[in-house]
C-alpha cells in the first residue's frame, strides 16, 4: 500500500477509510449557472473500482439516476499492491485510464495536484474540462450525482428528497460508524479487544436495522433513498468477505430475517446487478490484503441466491421510479 506525500508516491500501512483530498461540489445550473462545476453532460468522469464499497454508491447512483451516458467511467484492477490503484485494461471488468492513459490512479491525482498529499483512494470525481479532480468522498459524489444532475438524469428517481434528508443524514451517519466502517474496523482490529468491539457494534447496528426493516421496505421508510445506497455496498460485500476475511462472523447476511430479502430486493433492481462484480471484491480483499491473508488464496465461495424471490412487495412502497425501465417500477 501507499500515499502521496507532497506528490511523492511512499508505502504506507493500510487504513479502511481515509480524510479527504478533493472537496468541491458540482451544481445544477439551472440554481446556480455561475458555479466552477455545473452539471453537464460529457464533462464529467468518475473513476471506480468494482471492489470497493465507498466507489460502489457512486457506480449505483449513476446507475440509478441514468446517467451511464452523461457521466463516464473506469474501472480500475481490484487487486492493490504497494503501487496502488493500477489500470490493467486485459483484465476481465477492468479498463484503461480512457481520460489520460495512465497507469496509475495516483498519477490522476498528481496530475490534478503535483504537490497532493494524502491517500489514493476511489471514487474520483474528474472534471475533464478544468482538468482536474472535483471530489474524491463517495459520500459528496452520491449526493452531487443525485442532486446536481436532476436535469441530464434519465430515470425519474430522486434519491435524496428535500423533505427527508435529515432523516436520511441521521441514517447515514448511524450505518457509517457501525456499520460501513465497523467491518472494517473488526477487520483490521490492532488486538482482541478491539476486534471484539467492533463486531460487537456492528452486529448490535445490523440487528436494529434488521429489526426497522421488519415493517417498512426501505431504511427511511416505503422509498429507496441514498440510506440504502450507503447501507447496500456493505451487505453485498458481507458474505463474499467480511464474514471471513473480517473475522464477522457472528451470522452471515443470509441469516438475518430481514436484511437478507431487503437486500436482494435492491440487489434485482436491474441498474443495481450490473453494478455487483463478486469476483472483483474476492480478488481485491483476499488478494490486497497479504497480512490477513498471506497465503493470497481466493475462496470458491460462497454461492449466494441473489435472485432468489424477496416478498418485500408486500410492504408497499417501490425500488425506484424510473421513465426509461417502467417494467421495473
Ligand atoms: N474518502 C473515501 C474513502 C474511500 C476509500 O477508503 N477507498 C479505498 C478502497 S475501498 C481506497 O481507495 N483505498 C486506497 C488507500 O487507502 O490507499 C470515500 O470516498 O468514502
Amino acid at each position: 500500500m501507499g500515499k502521496l506525500i507532497e506528490g511523492e508516491w511512499i508505502t504506507a500501512p493500510e487504513r479502511g477509510h481515509d480524510s479527504q483530498g478533493f472537496d468541491d461540489w458540482i451544481r445544477d445550473p439551472s440554481e446556480h449557472p455561475e458555479a466552477k462545476y455545473v452539471a453537464e453532460p460529457d464533462r464529467y468522469h468518475l473513476y471506480i473500482s468494482r471492489a470497493c464499497p465507498w466507489a460502489h454508491r457512486a457506480a449505483l447512483v449513476r446507475t440509478l439516476k441514468g446517467l451511464d451516458d452523461v457521466i463516464s467511467v473506469d474501472i480500475v484492477d481490484p487487486v492493490r499492491r504497494d503501487d496502488g490503484w493500477e489500470f490493467t485494461p486485459s483484465k476481465d471488468g477492468c479498463t484503461p485510464d480512457s481520460v489520460h492513459g495512465f497507469e496509475y490512479l495516483r498519477d490522476v491525482y498528481t496530475s490534478a495536484d503535483p504537490a497532493y498529499t494524502g491517500r489514493v483512494t476511489v471514487p474520483v470525481l474528474y472534471d475533464t474540462e478544468t482538468e482536474t479532480i472535483v471530489n474524491n468522498e463517495s459520500a459528496d459524489i452520491a449526493r452531487m450525482l443525485d442532486q446536481a444532475f436532476g436535469s441530464a438524469s434519465s430515470h425519474d428517481i430522486e434519491l435524496y428528497p428535500e423533505a427527508k434528508q435529515d432523516q436520511i443524514d441521521s441514517i447515514i451517519g448511524e450505518i457509517h460508524d457501525k456499520i460501513n466502517l465497523g467491518v472494517y474496523e473488526a477487520g483490521f482490529a490492532e488486538n482482541q479487544v478491539e476486534y471484539e468491539r467492533a463486531v460487537d457494534t456492528l452486529f448490535e447496528g445490523l440487528e436494529r436495522w434488521d429489526d426497522v426493516l421488519q415493517d417498512q421496505r426501505f431504511l427511511a421508510g416505503d422509498q429507496l433513498t441514498l440510506a440504502d445506497i450507503f447501507l447496500f455496498p456493505t451487505l453485498f460485500r458481507f458474505d463474499l468477505v467480511y464474514y471471513t476475511h473480517f473475522k464477522c462472523n457472528v451470522q452471515r447476511l443470509v441469516d438475518f430475517e430481514n436484511l437478507w430479502p431487503y437486500a436482494r430486493d435492491i440487489y434485482q433492481h436491474p441498474s443495481v446487478q450490473e453494478t455487483c462484480v463478486a469476483e472483483h471484491v474476492k480478488d481485491h480483499y483476499y488478494r490486497s490484503h497479504e497480512d490477513i491473508n498471506p497465503t493470497g488464496f481466493v475462496p470458491v465461495g460462497p454461492d449466494i441466491d441473489w435472485p432468489a424471490a424477496h416478498d418485500r412487495d408486500r410492504l408497499g412502497g417501490t425500488t425506484h421510479a424510473s421513465r426509461s425501465t417502467p417494467d421495473h417500477v
